[in-house]
């Protein structure tokens, strides 16, 4: 059993996840992928996000068709911060010998250094790493010992920012968010400004 895990802050999901992971499916082959929406994401303390079942809705709409993608909500339901060794182990204990392979970009992987026993992640998931942004995948200095798989995704330049920056200027995010993420959106009037 091959399980790609896929976390993130998901506030909104846009076609830049969703090209990670068709790009994950063909080149790992897993025999699912799961979708987990961070509930606290520590490192993001000013972000006030989107609550998460609104995010759990969009990446339902984000990943409809697909059967190897599933949306796994445990850290919504999970107190304290979402930290990524508890959800490892957790996976680890009710799949045991499973292989388990954690997605990331180069932006994030530059700071796992800085995660909550970082050393738990690594030894427990082969960390599946993209480019971001125009930067190439480095290894960061301090990162514990690793199986490290270096996928080679053509840049989608799409944040989670630039939705919301977008939105705050009235403009169209269907083509960042496809069509369902973005009527999802309207309809419940998220990301607006609060007056
Ligand atoms: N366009 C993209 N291409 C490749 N990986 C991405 C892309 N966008 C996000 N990721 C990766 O997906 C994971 C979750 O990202 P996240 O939900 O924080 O989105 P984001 O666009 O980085 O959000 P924000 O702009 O709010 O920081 C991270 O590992 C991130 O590196
Ligand atoms: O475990 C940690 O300490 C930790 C610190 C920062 C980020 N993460 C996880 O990394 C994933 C991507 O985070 P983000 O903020 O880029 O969406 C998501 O699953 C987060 O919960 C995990």
């Amino acid at each position: 059993m091959k399980l790609a895990l896929f976390g993130g802050s998901f506030d909104p999901p846009h076609l830049g996840h969703l090209a990670f992971a068709h790009f994950a499916l063909s080149a790992l082959a897993p025999d699912r992928l799961l979708w987990l929406p961070a509930g606290r994401q520590w490192q993001k303390p000013d972000q006030v996000m989107a609550a998460g079942v609104h995010r759990v809705q969009m990446l339902k709409r984000l990943i409809a068709g697909e059967k190897r993608f599933a949306v796994d909500d445990r850290e919504l339901h999970r107190r304290g911060p979402s930290f990524t060794a508890d959800t490892l182990r957790e996976f680890a204990k009710q799949q045991p010998g499973a292989e388990l392979m954690f997605l990331i970009g180069q932006d994030q992987y530059a700071r796992l250094p800085t995660w909550y026993s970082a050393e738990v992640v690594t030894e427990l998931a082969t960390l599946v790493v993209v480019p971001r942004a125009g930067e190439a995948v480095v290894t960061p200095p301090g990162m514990p010992p690793h199986r490290l798989q270096v996928l080679d995704l053509p840049d989608t330049p799409i944040s989670s920012t630039a939705v919301r920056e977008a939105l705050a200027r009235g403009g169209d995010i269907a083509p960042l968010v496809g069509p369902e993420v973005a009527s999802y959106i309207a309809s419940h009037r998220l990301y607006e400004k609060k007056p």
